[in-house]
């Protein structure tokens, strides 16, 4: 049952109790209401719908769209699905104009109130401001004149194949003062950065490798390190680059400060925010040649925006200053996987039911929430076989080659929670594991070959690194994957890390696996979507196997995540 705040009455009330509103929802609204002396419902509703639209990742709220596109958001992680109840929804036209009328709401060319009602879209004031910066920055850079006319990409990195949509990206970047280049998994994108590093060599450029997460910043290190040996670039967090203060909207550079550098090389930038962007781009000097990476298919940022998507679709980034290159060719998942993935992203649920159904890697196994998700032989057999050989280096004292067991098999759920959360998974698995290694999951004490997904930050490791707990004569060592090479630290030391028999799917992104266990929402869960499904079937190399219900794999295959934005 939802939470409904004893305040609410009437319409608001209809709506917190059919889960389309949280109390937090509500209680902003109707703060923000009161000191505006706002207090028709229905607009108080729209302010309530936009904040919730907010918490939920979109900019704004369309309210031309509202009553059909927005679905209830279930407070719950573990799967279990409020029925949906009829809901009473202004007119869109009384609301419109009733909403353009409201002292807390301004017009795009007004003064400044909490709201901002820009056509049928409705913000809170700041997240206007923002997407306007960035709308003309984006605008800006789009208008730069290039800073080099190369008519020819340099040649591929020494024992690399000529990719002709590799060398587009090269050209674009060497030659614009933006690129920006998308693409899954093993497309290349890091290759390509360190080709352009090499071709810029003889120039010294200043070079920042930028990721929003430490782990993603010290993967793009590590990669582009080990194709340029020698050089020494050094990844760091988007925050950090900007010199942003923690706890403040503050950052260190921008317009009258650029950033110092002649190239910035940013990494998963599906992951970054509105905000985040806005300032990056605000700091980017007009000589600076400015390269986004990332995969606009796979999930977005928890706060709001999804600008790597918006910048794709609405070819926001042009010539004769920016383009964008869309590589297609996975070099490291297998073609089977590929055309999964193509299908799930085409939206076609029967093409991707019957990939699964007909290719040796991809497989589908029946699981409706019940029953102890050991007894699945399936899933057994990958999950024993991989614990078995990490255990066995473990117990070697080899973390290299445990860590690289690790990434043999993950098994990977949308929710945290519930019949099909990572918990129950995850506990059935170290469980069912353990019946059959010796010395193998007792979870309140460190063991060789105990697998450990890390939750803070720190100089040895970044939140959403792995590491396995090795015996190294007569003591236990964790050694931890992190993106920038291992890191040894007492086990009793890593206060802030977790089981790791099973992940979310969202701390997945970055990291690919032989082979990946999927463990569906059950249908209705708000978190069945194409984009979740995605980024899970491509975290796969070799093997694909979904745990779930067809009509749950259909919904997510037909459900594009919604995020609402002006841009
Ligand atoms: N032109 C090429 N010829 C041969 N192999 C290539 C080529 N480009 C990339 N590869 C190989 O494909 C694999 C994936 O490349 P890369 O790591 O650059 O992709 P990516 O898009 O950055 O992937 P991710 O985002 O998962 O890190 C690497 O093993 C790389 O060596």
């Amino acid at each position: 049952m939802n939470e409904i705040p004893i305040a609410a009455t009437g319409l608001l009330r209809s709506f917190c109790e059919a889960a389309m509103l949280h109390p937090v929802d509500f209680h902003l609204a109707r703060r923000l209401s009161q000191l505006c002396g706002e207090s028709d419902p229905e607009v108080q509703l729209a302010l309530a719908l936009a904040t919730r639209e907010l918490r939920l990742g979109s900019v704004c709220l369309d309210l031309d769209t509202a009553a059909t596109d927005l679905t209830p958001d279930s407070d719950s992680d573990d799967g279990s699905v409020e029925p949906a109840a009829p809901l009473a929804w202004p007119d869109p036209e009384r609301w419109l104009s009733s909403v353009a009328a409201s002292p807390a709401v301004a017009q795009p060319g007004g003064d400044s109130r909490p709201f901002r009602l820009d056509g049928s879209l409705l913000y809170l004031d700041r997240y206007w401001r923002q997407e306007r910066r960035l709308a003309d920055q984006l605008d800006h850079r789009t208008g730069l004149a290039p800073l080099g006319d190369r008519r020819t990409a340099p040649q591929p990195l020494p024992g690399l194949d000529a990719d002709p949509q590799q060398d587009e990206a090269v050209l674009a970047a060497l030659n614009l003062p933006t690129t920006v280049i998308t693409g899954g998994p093993g497309t290349g994108k890091t290759t390509i950065v360190a080709r352009i590093l090499a071709a810029l060599a003889d120039e010294s450029p200043r070079v920042a490798l930028a990721a929003p997460t430490g782990r993603a910043a010290g993967q793009l290190e590590s990669s582009v390190g080990q194709l340029l040996p020698g050089s020494e670039f050094r990844g760091q967090t988007l925050h950090r680059l900007l010199g942003a203060r923690p706890r403040s909207h503050h950052v260190d550079y921008g317009p009258n400060n650029p950033l110092p550098y002649d190239v910035v090389v940013v990494d998963e930038t599906s992951m970054v925010s509105l905000e985040l962007m806005a300032d990056l781009l605000s700091a980017i000097g007009d000589e600076t040649r400015l390269i986004l990476l990332g995969d606009p298919h796979q999930l977005r940022s928890v706060e709001a925006g999804a600008v790597l998507a918006d910048i794709e679709r609405a070819g926001l980034l042009r010539e004769p200053g920016a383009r964008v290159v869309r590589l297609r060719r996975n070099r490291r998942s297998n073609l089977e996987i590929g055309a999964l993935a193509e299908a799930v992203l085409a939206g076609d649920a029967s093409a991707a039911l019957d990939h699964l159904d007909s290719l040796e890697s991809l497989n589908f196994v029946a699981f409706s929430g019940a029953g102890d998700p050991w007894a699945l032989p399936s899933l057994a057999d990958d999950a024993l076989a991989a614990a078995a050989e990490v255990q066995s280096h473990a117990l070697r004292g080899d973390g290299v080659a445990a860590n690289r067991a690790l990434r043999r098999h993950r098994i990977l759920a949308g929710h945290r929670e519930g019949p099909y959360g990572v918990g129950h998974w995850g506990a059935s698995v170290r469980r069912g594991i353990a019946q059959k290694l010796d010395g193998y999951g007792h979870d309140t004490h460190p063991y060789p070959g105990q697998p450990l997904l890390i939750l803070a930050n720190s100089d040895l490791f970044s939140n959403g690194d792995t590491a396995v707990v090795v015996r190294e004569g007569t003591r236990l060592t964790a050694h931890v994957d992190s993106g920038s090479g291992p890191r040894l630290i007492d086990p009793a030391l890593l206060d802030d890390a977790t089981d790791l028999h099973a992940m979310t799917i969202h701390k997945s992104q970055g990291s690919q696996f032989s082979a990946v266990s999927v463990v569906l929402p059950p249908q209705g869960s708000p978190l069945l979507t194409r984009e979740l499904l995605y980024t899970a079937v491509t975290r796969a190399r070799d093997k694909v196997t979904i745990y779930g219900t067809r009509e749950a794999f259909a919904d997510a295959v037909a459900t594009p995540v919604r995020r609402a934005s002006g841009l």
